[in-house]
């Protein structure tokens, strides 16, 4: 998961869009970028880091014009921290198309052979996104047979990429001169909204993002979600046109999103995040009732910041007091979207510490949104322990991730996750705890779509179930080998 904006305006959108990658970043820490376009001419800084430390005065000031998209990266193809890998992707033809990317492809071998012995490409990284941008170039290319650009050779162009193009996908391109192209894969795995808000003399602004929490601190209104497969192009003048370019779009969006990375205050296909959330610990709720005997337990606790609904729900439900014994430190970011296992185990002791006066004596039923590496799990049961808790009960609102996740978010290999061949009672001994309930599956997907109209979810890292199909055992093994660590 990457955070990806896109605006169409008649004002300068360099702060509007530096604004929404701030409201971005829990979407990935490891670097942004940004791009205008002043007429043909784009204008790009990118920088490793958050947004708040990556950008100058003086860089601000040289982000040019009316129309601009940007980036903040968690990389989960080639390699975390390295500076070529930023996005945006920039390639010279056709017109100079620039890109960011949400999403993980996964036929990146085949591409990068067709690419460079048929279509004679040149690839400096080994970036996915460097991919995309050179597929939409050369399909876009094939479609623009003397006539000048027109917004239907463009959704040519898109159709034909999601022939080529596997795994998942939110994009947003300018075209230089011409407009703002977005897009997104034909099961719309990876999320991207469409807003608008017209401003008297301004006229029609236009924003696409992944995360509806930025249309809202814009004061946009939301258009709708960008459907799977469909592509959207805003010209210049702030015209919209959009088509559906997929043959079979199916809408089976990412499970995971609503258990741990988005905002809470976004709602992504129809669906609150937060509202999610509390399901989730209803249902937990009621799976605990039945393993543990309640009256053993003096309160639920969350693991801050992402389990709080769902633990509060899950103390509602059991009627079993609420408390926050763990305290967080703000100003570290999210431990999991850290590159690197030393990086992530130092920052939970930063972030969390547990205050002994609500652990003393107590028997503590703990909730989190999830348990991938154990990391935070493990860190948590140690701290409950040494401020004197009694008992120990853990549970995730999420089911146990026993398979590597390939659509976006970084966990490739079988090997670090925790549940990964061990059965429940084995993961507590692992993780220290006295007991250990997680979510079951079926109510997983039930508490997520409760209420809206999609009818299933990308769950593969619970399931083992690859939506598309260059997700086979050989792929996940090559994937293990060439992680992004
Ligand atoms: O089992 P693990 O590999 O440790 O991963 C799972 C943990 O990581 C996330 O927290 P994070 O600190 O990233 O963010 P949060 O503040 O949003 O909860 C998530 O909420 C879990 O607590
Ligand atoms: N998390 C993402 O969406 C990552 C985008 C892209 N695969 C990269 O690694 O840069
Ligand atoms: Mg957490």
């Amino acid at each position: 998961m990457c955070g990806i904006v896109g605006i169409v305006s008649s004002l300068p959108v360099n702060q509007q869009v530096y604004d929404s990658l701030s409201l971005l970043q829990h979407r990935g820490q490891d670097s942004t970028g940004i791009a205008t376009a002043e007429g043909d001419t784009f204008h790009i800084q990118k920088a490793k880091g958050q947004v708040r430390e990556a950008y100058r005065t003086r860089d601000m000031r040289s982000l040019l014009g009316t129309m601009g998209l940007g980036h903040v990266r968690y990389a989960t193809k080639g390699t975390a921290g390295n500076e070529q890998e930023a996005q945006p992707f920039y390639v010279n033809a056709p017109y100079g198309i620039i890109l960011v990317h949400n999403g993980n492809l996964t036929n990146t071998r085949e591409l990068t052979q067709e690419l460079f012995h048929v279509d004679r490409r040149h690839l400096n990284t080994t970036s996915d996104t460097e991919l995309l941008v050179n597929v939409l170039a050369n399909e876009l290319q094939d479609q623009l047979t003397g006539s000048d650009f027109a917004p239907d050779q463009a959704f040519d162009a898109i159709a034909s990429l999601h022939e080529r193009v596997e795994g998942s996908y939110a994009a947003i391109a300018l075209i230089a001169g011409h407009g703002l192209l977005a897009f997104r894969d034909p099961f719309g795995i990876r999320p991207l909204i469409l807003g608008r808000r017209s401003q008297g003399l301004v006229g029609d602004e236009w924003i696409v993002a992944s995360e509806s929490l930025v249309l809202e601190a814009g004061g946009y209104d939301v258009v709708r979600d960008i459907a799977p497969g469909e592509a959207v192009f805003i010209a210049m003048d702030g015209e919209m046109t959009s088509r559906q370019c997929a043959k079979n779009p199916r809408l089976i969006p990412c499970s995971f999103e609503y258990v741990y990375l988005a905002r809470p205050d976004s709602i992504m296909n129809g669906i609150s995040v937060y509202d999610a959330r509390l399901r989730l610990g209803d249902r937990l709720a009621d799976t605990i009732a039945t393993y543990a005997p309640m009256g053993d337990i003096d309160v639920v606790m969350p693991i801050p910041d992402s389990s709080r609904p769902a633990a509060m729900q899950v103390a509602r439900k059991l009627g079993i007091e609420y408390r926050e014994g763990f305290y967080k430190n703000r100003y570290v970011g999210r431990t999991f979207i850290m590159p690197g296992q030393a990086e992530r185990k130092k920052s939970v002791k930063q972030k969390l510490n547990a205050m002994s006066s609500e652990f003393k004596g107590k028997n503590i039923l703990i909730v989190d949104d999830s348990i991938v590496r154990g990391t935070t799990s493990k860190e948590i049961v140690q701290m409950a322990r040494e401020a004197g808790a009694n008992k120990v009960t853990f549970t995730s609102a999420a089911p146990p991730v026993r398979y590597p996740h390939v659509y976006g978010i970084n966990m490739p290999t079988r090997q670090e996750l925790v549940a990964h061949n061990r059965k429940i009672p084995e993961i507590a001994t692992e993780l220290g705890a006295d007991h250990l309930i997680y979510q079951e599956v079926a109510d997983m997907e039930a508490a997520i779509i409760e209420g809206s109209d999609v009818t299933s979810l990308e769950m593969s890292c619970f399931t083992g179930d690859y939506v598309t199909g260059s997700v086979t055992p050989e792929y996940l093994a090559w994937v293990e080998s060439n992680q992004a660590s």
